[in-house]
């Protein structure tokens, strides 16, 4: 048997790298975005503008300030409002397949889809979305499914000013543009961590931001 001891879930972070790598690269959808320090696709028109208002407004009615496993809200480090939509409605449900999809991942490995909302002054610092593993919450996440390994987030507006998603280590800016899917995949071809995807929700300065994100696991979540 082949161990990783110290990188968990280093083989299926690789498989998974793997196959959605493929998968992508044969979408004439899917667009790269051109950098070496970290594989990012985006398709240009992945929801259309109805699903996008649907979606806000769903948002809306579940949105509390966000919480993160090893920071508050009461921290500053992420000052958006969010909350999980339900998996059992049939409109987020076809949402939710049409990323699989996309993606070419199993449906069992992906998280509920959590909308988020940033006002004014909001904002989502700088981080990584895999669990560190030397972290506690670690423990009780190897049984949930392990590892993450790609994320996907789409745009549901524009947004007046701010708010892009920054990835700090690779040096682009993306501009909220409604019905956008950006995915990435958080780990490197070998399955390490890579440190390049550090990213951020900068602040909003003008306008409201709505976004819904994704993650993968490694093995079924939940
Ligand atoms: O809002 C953004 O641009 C980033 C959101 C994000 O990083 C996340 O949901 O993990
Ligand atoms: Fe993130």
């Amino acid at each position: 048997m082949t161990r990783t001891a110290t990188i968990p879930d280093k083989d299926a972070l690789k498989r998974v790298g793997a196959s959605v790598r493929k998968r992508l690269e044969a979408d004439p959808q899917a667009y790269k975005v051109p950098t070496d320090k970290a594989e990012i696709y985006a398709f240009g028109q992945f929801l259309s503008t109805a699903e996008c208002q649907r979606l806000i407004l769903m948002i809306d009615a579940v949105a509390q300030p966000s919480t993160l496993f090893d920071a508050d809200y009461s921290t500053g480090f992420r000052t958006s409002y969010s909350g999980n939509l339900d998996p059992r409605d049939p409109f987020i449900a076809g949402i939710s397949r049409r990323i699989d999809d996309a993606l070419g991942l199993k449906p069992e490995t992906g998280e509920a889809i959590q909308g988020q909302r940033y006002m004014p002054g909001q904002q989502f610092k700088p981080h990584n979305d895999w669990f560190y593993t030397t972290e506690d919450y670690w423990k009780s996440e190897r049984k949930r499914g392990g590892q993450r390994s790609w994320t996907a987030m789409a745009f549901l507006n524009a947004v007046e000013a701010g708010g892009e998603t920054h990835f700090t280590e690779v040096g682009i800016k993306i501009p909220p543009k409604p019905g956008v899917l950006l995915t990435w995949n958080n780990a490197l071809p070998d399955g390490s961590p890579n440190d390049d995807t550090i990213h951020a929700g900068t602040p909003v300065e003008q306008g409201v931001k709505y976004v819904i994100t994704k993650w993968y696991r490694t093995r079924k979540w939940g």
